[in-house]
Order: C-alpha cells, then structure tokens, then sequence
C-alpha cells in the first residue's frame, strides 16, 4: 500500500522511526513533515496528509503528535477521513475492520516506538470487514458528514 505520514514537532522523532518501519513493511511511504522540532500547528500537517487520503495518492494515513489527539481532530474535520487514536493493539485493528479508519493517530508522548510498530502493524495488517452491520454503519457516517 502507500502510505501517508506526517507529524508535528512533537512528533517528529518518532515519525522517523515510523516511516522506517512502515518501508520495512514493503510499503510506499509519502512524508508531510515534519522534519525537526521547529513548531508547527498539526491542523496544517493534517490537512497536507488528509489531502493524500481523499485523493486517493494514499491508502491510509498514520499522524504523530504529542498525544495524537490534535490530529484526530484535525484529521476528522475533513470529509471522508475517519481517523482515530490507537494506544491499543485492539483498538488498531479493530478500526479499521469495523468502522474503515483511514488515518490513524498516534501520540509520541504516550507511546514509544516498540509499541507504535505493533499498533502499525495491526493498522495496516486490518481490512475492512464485509459483515452488513459494519458497512450500513459507515455509510451512516457518510450520511452524517452530507447532513452537515
Ligand atoms: O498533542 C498535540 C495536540 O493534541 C500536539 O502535538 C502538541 O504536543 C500539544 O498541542 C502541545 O503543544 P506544544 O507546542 O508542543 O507545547
């Protein structure tokens, strides 16, 4: 798959451990930045990285920030994007099969790198089930964002 990622310099160090890890994966990698710790807001890193997403350049998204909070946020302002923090090996697969999450958030100050690989890896690993529930329920979500 390729695969977007971006940070912001709370996030930095660890998304070069991240984008490593993700090409020994065998995947495309693009890099947002950030590149150092000069500070950046996170709604423009997540806006550079939801842009990859909704264009379809990228398959899936990964964000690093302090708490991976902000980027969820940023990340989930955007149309089509469904983006959630992942602290948990469970929680990031299970997004992934059951609510289709395309950009998942990490935070670099909860986090260390051993643990953000696995939670890559059970991230990029998951699909999207088939089961009718989970699709009808996504599609609501896609109703909700047309309501406005
Ligand atoms: O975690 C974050 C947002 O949820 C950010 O990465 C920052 O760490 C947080 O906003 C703190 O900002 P600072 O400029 O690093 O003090």
């Amino acid at each position: 798959m390729k695969i977007v990622i971006g940070s912001d310099h709370a996030g930095y160090r660890l998304k070069a451990s991240v984008v490593a890890f993700v090409e020994s994966l065998g995947h495309e990698v693009i890099d947002v930045g950030s590149h150092d710790d000069v500070p950046v807001d996170f709604p423009d890193i997540a806006k550079a990285l939801t842009s990859k997403v909704t264009s379809c350049e990228a398959s899936r998204g990964l964000m690093v920030c302090g708490t991976g909070v902000g980027a969820a946020i940023a990340a989930n302002k955007v149309r089509g994007i469904r983006a959630a923090v992942c602290h948990d090996i469970h929680s990031a697969h299970q997004c992934v099969e059951h609510d289709d999450v395309n950009v998942m958030c990490i935070g670099a100050q909860i986090v260390g790198s051993w643990l953000a690989n696995d939670l890559i890896k059970a991230y990029l690993d998951a699909e999207f089930s088939t089961d009718e529930a989970f699709r009808r329920r996504v599609e609501k979500l896609h109703a909700m964002e047309n309501d406005g």
